[in-house]
């Protein structure tokens, strides 16, 4: 499992900075998804090929006792409690302060790693930025600047240190016995009453001890005889000879048991309002490429007026969710559950499928033909073959000419040609293109202008020659989903959850 890390800190020392500057890749991944908001605090990251998770507290009160700040503290500890490695900043301009002695105090208690980071060291010598911390008792102290990134690789270095590199394992996880499947939404929308369902109804098989902290527990049962593994979400624990989900919701346990999932049932309650909170965790699966069945709870008891006010407004806010199946279900009365896990087993065969290169390739050229790539500027994209570049989720590799210069709406458009093709239903899917060179793109400057086409044209031209894809493109490597990343990278970033933190230009699922 991905080792988890959490930033915790008085105000102000820059966790979100740091936030952004550990999770920026991200980005690119789930842009431009229609209704898609992310939320800033929690994300994937990547040190070489070490993926992790990082959760940002924002406001750690440890001094407030009621109210919503006391409620920040509580969730901050909770986050504490279930990290792996926790990293704790301070403000290397401010110096210590009580409240970062207060907090020291508190993690002293706490079992887990605490890397201590210096902020805002840029322009000092890291030896005294970093001295007077030694006193918070916490090791050795890593003076960083979050803004311009120095020293934040040592600092994941050492987060990061206590914990295996994963390996192949994930692969042949795939073809495990059980199908893992996660089922999350936020509190209230009915998961325990779900998990009870499933559990009660059906024969328990095993009962797995977690062997460390870091590993959920899960709970194998059959179901149409296929074997399953529930994870665990909602805090199972065993009650005599049955379980029972108790535990409150946890951004961290929700967060794990996707990455650990194969496929992640999220839970939406009929009743309530789709909230951001739905909507960031529906993104973080996106994200975590996991395949997914959406469950709308609670459906017993509503008029058929009702019902269609309901499922309109879920259309509308959760549009980038079409690639899923959606199911309306009642957990209390155990209706709908049925049809819930024959999507789960329909989005774990498209996550995991075998996509012919004959096959994609003839699709791609069959879609090209029935809709030209629109002309960009002097740039006419051509679209060559397609292979699978990955699976769970399918990565659907496209090789071509000028593939950087293709609209989004085309981009969408293909996708939709393969999923239908495919039937990839339930599961994201990343198309990444593979662009030949670029004819302008080796020529001397000189040369380009003398040989420069008029008009619109020629503003292309120029225009390409600073744009940061240039390297990639001469290594006939342009992966359009990562293109952002890299010029998202400075400057100062927005907070806002809705901001879409440098708002990348275009990516694909
Ligand atoms: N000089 C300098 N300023 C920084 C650095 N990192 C962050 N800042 C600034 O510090 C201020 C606070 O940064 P944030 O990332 O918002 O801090 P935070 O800890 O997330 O704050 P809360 O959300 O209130 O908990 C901003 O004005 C940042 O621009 C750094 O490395 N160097
Ligand atoms: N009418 C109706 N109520 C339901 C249904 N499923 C759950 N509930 C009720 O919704 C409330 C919340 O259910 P839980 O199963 O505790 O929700 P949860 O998502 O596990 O919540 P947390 O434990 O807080 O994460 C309880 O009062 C349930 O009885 C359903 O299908 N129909």
């Amino acid at each position: 499992m991905k080792p988890t890390l959490v930033l915790v800190g008085r105000p102000n020392v820059g966790k979100s900075t740091l936030f952004n500057r550990l999770t920026r890749t991200r980005d690119a991944l789930v842009a431009d998804m229609p209704g898609l908001t992310r939320d800033r605090h929690y994300g994937h990251g990547k040190l070489g090929d070490r993926p992790y998770l990082v959760v940002d507290t924002g406001g750690f009160e440890p001094l407030a006792k009621d109210g919503i700040l006391h409620e920040m503290a509580r969730q901050t500890e909770q986050a504490v409690a279930e990290a792996d490695a926790i990293v704790f900043m301070v403000d290397g301009r401010a110096g210590i302060t009580p409240q970062d002695k207060e907090i020291a105090k508190k993690l002293r208690r706490n079992p887990r790693p605490v890397v201590v980071a210096v902020n805002k060291a840029e322009g000092m010598e890291r030896g005294v930025a970093a001295a007077e911390f030694h006193t918070l008792g916490l090791g050795e102290p890593l003076a960083i600047s979050a803004a311009h990134g120095d020293g934040v690789r040592a600092l994941l270095e050492q987060a990061l240190a206590h914990f295996p590199e994963e390996e192949a394992a994930e692969a042949e996880d795939e073809r495990a016995a059980s199908l893992k499947v996660a089922i999350v939404g936020r509190p209230n929308v009915g998961k325990s009453t779900m998990i009870n369902a499933l559990l009660g109804e059906e024969r328990m098989i095993a009962f797995d001890q977690p062997g460390t902290t870091r590993d959920a527990i899960g709970v194998d049962f059959e179901r149409g005889g296929r074997r399953y593994m529930l994870i665990d979400t909602a805090g199972l624990r065993r009650k005599g000879r049955v379980f029972e989900a108790i535990e409150k919701f946890s951004v961290i346990k929700t967060l794990q048991s996707i990455e650990g999932a194969n496929v992640v049932v999220l839970v939406l309650d009929a009743r309530q309002d789709i909230s951001d909170q739905d909507a960031h965790i529906a993104g973080f699966v996106i994200e975590s490429g996991r395949a997914l069945v959406i469950a709308v709870n609670k459906w017993d008891g509503l008029d058929a007026y009702r019902r269609s006010q309901i499922k309109s407004a879920l259309e509308a806010r959760l549009r980038f969710l079409d690639f899923a199946d959606f199911h309306y279900v009642s957990a209390l009365k155990g209706l709908g559950l049925n049809l819930v896990f024959r999507s789960v087993d329909a989005a774990y065969r498209a996550a995991t499928a075998d996509l012919s290169t004959p096959r994609l390739t003839r699709v791609l050229i069959d879609a090209a033909a029935r809709q030209t790539p629109p002309r960009n500027g002097i740039f006419r994209p051509k679209l060559r073959y397609a292979h699978q570049g990955g699976r769970n989720p399918p990565v659907i590799v496209i090789h071509g000419n000028a593939l950087d210069k293709l609209s989004d709406a085309y981009s969408r458009y293909l996708e939709r040609a393969f999923r239908d093709a495919f039937r990839l239903k339930g599961t994201p899917l990343r198309i990444q293109y593979n662009t030949s060179d670029n004819p302008f793109a080796e020529r001397k400057p000189a040369e380009r202008s003398r040989r420069r086409p008029r008009g619109e044209a020629a503003r292309g031209a120029v225009g390409r020659q600073g744009a940061p894809k240039t390297d990639s493109a001469k290594a006939g490597k342009v992966v359009k989903v990562a293109a952002k990343a890299v010029s998202g990278e400075s400057g100062k970033f927005a907070k806002s959850p809705e901001s879409g933190i440098g708002k990348p230009r275009r990516a694909h699922r």
